[in-house]
Parts: structure tokens; C-alpha cells; sequence
């Protein structure tokens, strides 16, 4: 099978929500002994996993499971981070010890972590837990022309689905996407742009931490980017797109967005990063965004007009901006709160309770 054989296949597998099945999580959390509405946008959230699942209740989603999609990216090399490309497999190793922010915030919802090397620019010590999967040793430089070929970009975008397939059959309920990447909130800014269509302006932010010259310079590497790319326009195509000025982590979290939906498991959004893969994913196949829950909105500008752009609200917003997964970490034990109220609260009925006149 080619690579592009492979993702139209994922995409066919992709079924709408279960509508009935929905109906009946808004008439049954309406009955339960609350206002009506009380719990806000979480009852939205039950409703929606109930329309995943195809049964209402839905199962609670856990445990999650974290895929954390690991690459380096030419347009390091245009200055637009402060910090050495190096780091990129150097926070793979931390990973793989235990010790990055992810893992702690993953080892507090229960929550495995798996890293994923699509395109690591260095040899890595083969390791449990360490996926190798690298279709590149990093892109070319997005400014200059085509990140990747559409190729690299169909097989990054494969290597998602199956991550995500072989992490539900290992028993995960709830899928996370994460990212390693320096100088990947270049090559986002650039996709939250050619998909949105704003200005890299309002879309460009300082990422790990750069001063105002360096995001001055940064928005112009971005605008660079999409213009030797014929970016942005309605006829170039979501692969394509992602080929020109994304990343090899951008196209694999797309793919994990297709293979979470296609296997009717919810998947919770990180920051920009994740936030990039999901406007591909919804450029392939729009219903993949049904199976995607908004886990926090970043501090980072493209994220916001990513959301917006999706329709999907975010669950937290504790101004994080750092990737790996962390922020969709967070939001998981509310994910599993709004599933739970509908197994264990009474309704007006059982419990006895009388309703308002
Ligand atoms: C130590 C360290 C740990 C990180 N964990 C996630 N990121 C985040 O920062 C990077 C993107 O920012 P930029 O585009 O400015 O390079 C990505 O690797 C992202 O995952 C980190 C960045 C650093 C430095
Ligand atoms: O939104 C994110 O996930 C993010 C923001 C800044 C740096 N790294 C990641």
C-alpha cells in the first residue's frame, strides 16, 4: 500500500458521531439533580463522548494514553529560537527518563507516555517507550521552499494512525497528542496562517522565549515562508499544505487525530502545535474534528485563532505554553469528570428530588 493509499484508507474509516446516541446524553443529563446546564460546558463534553462512543453513557475515557511526536525543522537555521536544535533529542531522552513536565503531569492522571521520532536530526539510542519512526532527519527550511515532499508528509501522516490504532488495542480510552520540535512554532504559525488565512502577524508568538527583534524577525520568516510556498490558497491541498511549511510532528498528529476518530476514541488537544495538526486533520477529513476535545487554549496568539476556526472551546486556560502534551494532560481528569456524572449522579426520579414548578 502507498502512503497515500494508506490515509485515504484511515479517512474512510472515519464514521459521523452517533447522533442518537447523543440525543440521549443531553435528555439524560437534563434529568439528572442539577439546573439544568449546571455544569456548563463539561455537559457538552459528556454529550460529545456519548456521540464518540456511540452508547450513552459513554465509558469513562481512561485511561489516556500520550504520543508525544518528535521532530527537527530546517527553518532552525533562520534564527527564529534562541535554542539549539539539540534540544529537541535531548528533552526525547529526558522523556524516556521520566523526567520532563509531561511526565509528571501524565504520572498524576494515570496516563502513559510514548515519543514517537518522526524526524529527529540525530541517531537516538534505541529505547522502550521510544518509537522509531523517523521518515527524516528533519525538514528543509519552510522559507525556502517545500518543508518536505508530499510523500514524507502522507508517511508522517500514516505512522499518526497507526500510533493511534496500536495505542487503543494496548488498552487506551483517551488519546493525548504531544510534540517535541524546536523552532516548531515557526513552522505552526506558518499552518494557523495558510489555514486561517490571518496575517502571520497576528499568529506568530515567542514560542520557548525569544525577544521583540527576534519575533519581529520571526513573523517575517513566516510571511517568507508561505510566499515561497504559494501559501496561503483555497486549491493547494491540506497534505500539500502541511508538506510546504509543517512539520513531520505536524503531519503525524494529524494522522493520530484520523486514526483516534477512525477507532471512535476521543482525542484531547494539546497547544499550537497539536492545534496545527488538527487544522490538517479537518483539511483531509472535517468529521475528525467531532472526536476532538479542546484540552487548554495556549498563550501563544495562533492558538486562539486556531480554536476559533475549529469551533472548539477550550477547557482550561492557564496561560501554558509549552507543548509536549501538557496542557491536554491537564484537562484529562475533566474529561473523565464529565463521563463519570452520568454513570453515578441521580435524576430527579430515583433520587426523589422534587423539580421546578
Ligand atoms: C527545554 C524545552 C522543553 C520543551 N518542551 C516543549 N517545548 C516546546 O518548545 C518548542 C517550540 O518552541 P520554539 O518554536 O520557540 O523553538 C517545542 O519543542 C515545544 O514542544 C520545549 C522547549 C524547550 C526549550
Ligand atoms: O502552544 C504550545 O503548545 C506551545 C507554546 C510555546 C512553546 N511550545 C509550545
Amino acid at each position: 500500500m502507498t502512503p497515500a493509499e494508506a490515509v485515504a484508507r484511515i479517512v474512510a474509516a472515519i464514521d459521523p458521531l452517533d447522533e442518537a446516541a447523543a440525543r440521549a446524553a443531553r435528555e439524560h443529563q437534563d434529568r439528572l439533580t442539577k439546573p439544568r446546564g449546571a455544569l456548563g460546558s463539561l455537559e457538552d463534553v459528556a454529550v460529545r463522548l456519548a456521540g464518540i462512543a456511540g452508547t450513552c453513557p459513554a465509558p469513562i475515557p481512561h485511561p489516556a494514553a500520550v504520543a508525544v511526536f518528535a521532530a527537527d525543522h530546517g527553518v532552525h537555521a533562520q534564527g527564529v529560537t534562541p535554542w539549539p536544535q539539540e534540544v529537541t533529542a535531548q528533552m526525547v531522552a529526558n522523556f524516556l527518563a521520566g523526567g520532563a513536565v509531561v511526565n509528571a503531569f501524565a504520572n498524576q492522571a494515570g496516563a502513559t507516555v510514548t515519543v514517537v521520532d518522526v524526524g529527529v536530526a540525530a541517531d537516538l539510542p534505541p529505547t522502550p517507550r521510544l518509537v522509531n519512526r523517523k521518515i527524516a532527519y528533519g525538514t528543509a527550511d519552510l522559507s525556502q521552499g517545500p518543508a518536505m515532499t508530499r510523500e514524507q508528509a502522507e508517511r508522517a501522516i500514516a505512522t499518526g494512525a497507526e500510533i493511534a490504532a496500536d495505542l487503543v488495542r494496548y488498552g487506551a480510552r483517551c488519546l493525548i497528542a504531544g510534540d517535541m520540535g524546536i523552532a516548531n512554532t515557526t513552522a505552526s504559525a506558518a499552518l494557523v496562517s495558510a489555514f486561517t488565512g490571518r496575517d502571520p502577524e497576528l499568529v506568530t508568538g515567542r514560542g520557548a522565549g525569544i525577544d521583540d527583534a527576534t519575533l519581529r524577525h520571526k513573523i517575517e520568516v513566516v510571511r517568507r515562508g508561505l510566499e515561497a510556498n504559494g501559501l496561503p490558497s483555497e486549491e493547494v491541498p491540506a497534505i500539500e499544505v502541511v508538506a510546504r511549511v509543517g512539520g513531520l510532528e505536524h503531519a503525524a498528529i494529524a494522522g493520530f487525530i484520523l486514526g483516534a476518530a477512525a477507532a471512535r476514541v476521543p482525542v484531547i488537544l494539546d497547544g499550537v502545535i497539536a492545534g496545527a495538526g488538527a487544522l490538517v486533520a479537518a483539511g483531509i477529513a472535517p468529521r475528525a474534528i467531532d472526536y476532538c476535545l479542546a484540552g487548554h487554549r495556549s498563550a501563544e496568539p495562533g492558538h486562539a485563532a486556531t480554536l476559533e476556526h475549529l469551533g472548539l472551546r477550550p477547557l482550561v486556560d492557564l496561560e501554558l505554553r509549552l507543548g509536549e502534551g501538557t496542557g491536554a494532560v491537564l484537562a484529562h481528569p475533566l474529561v473523565c469528570a464529565a463521563a463519570r456524572v452520568m454513570h453515578e449522579v441521580a435524576t430527579f426520579d430515583s433520587a426523589g428530588v422534587s423539580e421546578k414548578e
